[in-house]
């Protein structure tokens, strides 16, 4: 397949360095020309635990027409970026291009779907993670499920069979939105806390983070049901407890924003609770507060 990755930074290298060592020909697109030489140059390395790193040899550059059409486009940028990302890079998108989002926030089936239709948009959720370390070098700090959904019945086998013979671990269901809603609350009500705190992963379940986090769960929960998407606050407090131990080592999404002094994506996470909470009058408190201390720290940080 020819598979185009929009977003070369910790899960982009992650999948298409797995992608391409499968056989694949992958492009990572690049905002930067220059870096995206010394990736086609320097090739991509994956390290995990104390196994010796995975190399894999991959095209790289920041021009989308260079893809030429491609198959499959996995779009792995933060989510706020989407949009524009898709815009920018729309060269290597033909009439039977497939787009697949993994990426969190609770907007991105709708930023695929206006882009190329209800055949040959999926999305959905990871619970693979990664750190960069440099460009091109990521550490690969948990394994996990993925799962994503679509309509397309014959395009999403094509899809889950390309990415379990890389090696990936992958579900797929019809309507995406109840996992993605599932993730999006796991994420909104986990990632500020960690990031406000400071704590480790493990600490998440622990008095008195888990009092906020559930709290945050329950605003969230009740939103989705509004928009008839029906999620179980327990599976996903279980989902976090296990985190404890398979996340022990990673640092999540928005923390590592903060670190970098990146925006984070609270706006597609919580911000878009609060949004669906006043449309359909249900008070997201909690959402909002977390939300504006977010705001707080990406101004300061
Ligand atoms: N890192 C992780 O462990 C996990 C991340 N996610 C989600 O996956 C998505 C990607 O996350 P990461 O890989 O960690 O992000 P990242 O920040 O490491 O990588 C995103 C990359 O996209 C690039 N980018 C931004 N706009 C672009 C554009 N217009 N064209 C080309 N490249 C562009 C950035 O320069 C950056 O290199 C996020 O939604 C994140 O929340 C989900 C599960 C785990
Ligand atoms: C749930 C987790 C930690 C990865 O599986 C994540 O999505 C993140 O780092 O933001």
């Amino acid at each position: 397949m020819n598979i185009a990755v929009i977003g070369a930074g910790a899960l982009g290298c992650l999948f298409g360095g797995h992608l391409a060592v499968a056989g694949h020909d992958v492009w990572l697109l690049h905002r930067r020309e220059q870096i995206a030489n010394t990736l086609s140059a320097a090739g991509i390395s994956i390290h995990r635990d104390d196994d010796p790193p995975l190399a894999a040899g991959i095209n790289a550059t920041a021009t989308a027409s260079d893809v030429g059409t491609a198959d499959l486009v996995l779009v792995l940028v933060r989510a706020h970026q989407t949009p524009t990302a898709l815009a920018e890079h729309a060269a290597c998108i033909g009439p039977e291009t497939l787009l697949l989002s993994l990426q969190n926030g609770l907007r991105n089936y709708d930023y695929l779907l206006d882009q190329v239709g209800r055949e040959r948009a999926f999305c959905g959720v990871t619970y693979e993670a990664a750190i960069t370390k440099e460009p091109g070098t990521i550490i690969h700090t948990s394994t996990g499920l993925t799962t994503f959904g679509g309509s397309s019945v014959g395009a999403r086998t094509t899809i889950q069979e390309t990415f379990a013979e890389a090696g990936f671990n992958v579900n797929t269901v019809t309507d995406p939105r109840p996992v993605i809603w599932e993730k999006g609350a796991l994420v909104g009500a986990t990632a500020p806390v960690l990031t406000l705190t400071g704590c480790p992963v493990t600490h998440l379940p622990t008095d008195p983070l888990d009092e906020v986090v559930t709290q945050l769960l329950t605003e969230a929960d009740h939103v989705a049901t509004s928009q008839g998407i029906d999620i179980d606050v327990e599976t996903i407090q279980q989902t976090i407890a296990s985190m404890t131990e398979s996340h022990a080592e990673h640092r999540v999404s928005m923390v590592q924003d903060i670190e970098h002094g990146r925006r984070t994506e609270i706006d597609e996470l919580n911000g878009v609770i609060i949004d669906l909470g006043k449309t359909a009058d249900i008070a997201v408190p909690i959402n909002k507060h977390v939300t504006a201390l977010i705001h707080g720290v990406e101004q300061c940080s």
